[in-house]
């Protein structure tokens, strides 16, 4: 990952950074990744996630995979066991991946009808084995199977952990188990079988991605003026300091639309502690130019806008047009009118006074990609180190997690009382 904080710096944004803030904040940066470091290097919890690019195994995860050539791979899981995945394969183009990472009953019966059930592979995936809406989707997912005269035991792998309900299932079935890897939470785990399942089951070179997470490794450095990673990270955290509450993530590129839904997932559950963390917004350009843009251009100057695209892509010419107004489109190539609306919106930006950070990479290919994720992965661990919370826990998820399974009936959960004593005032 390529980046330009040109835009964030104090003598160009209403919430910027000097030069000199952040030479000062780099010692900082220096005392945390060396924090960073030895957590990687003792695999402690959490950090162990910046360890996978060495510690997954891609043999493990093809020989569970063995004997599969699906069709169509459909993902059983939800946030982390479901984003990273969905993220991999869209960014690499393959669109016969679908996800149930809801319980909404007409997207699942719209799908299930949708899917040729006899050649997909079903891919359940739970760090605990034992989330509610994952759970549930698999138990109407494999009736449908069954329904259909598909053995669902057959087309089933499973990705959990050493013990719970998911694994007792696939232990009594003799299903194909991927562990989840030790001491990495699951938005964290996109380098894992949790991530790499459907891609590896789809014919994406898992190896090049896991490649690419080393090459984001090893660009790890003291300083965020030598490291992309840091650079995003330190900036971020600075802007969030002076004002900037609000990261507003722009992918240019449809392929990477995912991505910000991960990067969401990544920024909100990891940060969002002790009254701090940057509030994640997911943006695609050029669409949301024309619609969300207004407010980030002329709004409250409290945000962060990340403008992320490839450098390359397949492009498309725009046929010529006797239209005389048009005529400066002919000639070009969709894939020009968008990166000169990427720098248009960039400028647009910088003319308001409005923070934006410019994410390049080379193209989108699993090297890419998997650097592209470990680093936004080390930027957020680093932000965590800064702004001094927990980036690996995620209690306040937990919570609402307890209250909805005391509710169903799935246990004695304090946390259910909450919904009984709810303040009501209503207007009908
Ligand atoms: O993998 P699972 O145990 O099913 O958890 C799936 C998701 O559940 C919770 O909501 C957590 O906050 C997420 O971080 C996690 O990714």
């Amino acid at each position: 990952m390529n980046v330009d904080f040109g835009n964030a710096l104090a003598s160009e944004a209403v919430t910027g950074v000097s030069e000199g803030s952040l030479e000062r904040l780099d010692d900082r940066v220096r005392r945390a990744h060396d924090r960073i470091e030895s957590g990687i290097g003792d695999r402690e919890f959490g950090y162990a996630s910046l360890a996978l690019p060495e510690d997954t195994d891609p043999g493990a995860i093809r020989s569970a995979l063995e004997g599969f050539d699906p069709e169509a791979v459909l993902t059983v899981g939800i946030g982390g066991s479901a984003l990273g995945a969905e993220t991999i394969t869209a960014a690499l183009g393959r669109s016969e991946h679908y996800s149930l990472d809801n319980v909404d009953p007409e997207r699942t019966r719209e799908l299930l009808e949708k899917l040729p059930l006899e050649s997909t592979l079903l891919n359940v995936v739970s760090r605990s084995g034992t989330t509610a809406e994952t759970l549930a989707n698999f138990l109407v997912v494999r009736k449908a199977m069954a329904e259909a005269g598909v053995e669902w035991t057959d087309r089933t792998v499973v990705t959990t952990g050493d013990s719970g309900p998911l694994r007792a299932l696939a232990d009594e079935h003799d299903l194909p188990v991927c562990p989840v890897p030790d001491g990495v939470p699951g938005r964290f785990s996109a380098l894992s079988a949790v991530g790499l399942v459907p891609a590896a089951a789809l014919g994406c070179d898992i190896e090049a991605l896991l490649a690419g997470g080393a090459v984001g490794q090893a660009a790890l450095a003291p300083s965020l003026f030598e490291c992309p990673a840091y650079a995003y990270g330190a900036v971020a955290y600075a802007l969030e300091t002076r004002g900037a509450t609000t990261n507003a993530f722009v992918p240019y590129a449809e392929a990477l639309e995912p991505l910000a839904e991960w990067f969401a997932q990544l920024w909100a559950e990891s940060l969002g502690k002790d009254g701090l963390g940057q509030t994640p917004v997911r943006a695609l350009g050029a669409t949301d130019q024309h619609s969300q843009l207004q407010l980030y251009r002329a709004g409250r100057k409290d945000k962060l806008v990340t403008l992320l695209r490839p450098r390359e892509r397949e492009d498309e010419p725009i046929p010529e047009t006797d239209i005389e107004s048009l005529s400066y489109l002919g000639g070009s190539t969709l894939g020009g009118l968008l990166d000169a609306e990427f720098e248009a919106t960039e400028a647009s930006l910088a003319a308001a006074g409005q923070a934006n950070v410019r994410l390049e990479v080379d193209r989108l290919d699993a090297e890419s990609v998997g650097r592209l994720l470990y680093e936004l992965e080390a930027a957020c661990v680093l932000v965590g180190e800064l702004a001094g919370v927990e980036a690996f826990t995620q209690p306040a998820v937990e919570w609402g997690k307890r209250a909805a399974r005391g509710l169903l009936g799935g246990g004695d959960f304090e946390e259910a009382t909450a919904v009984e004593e709810k303040t009501v005032r209503r207007v009908e």
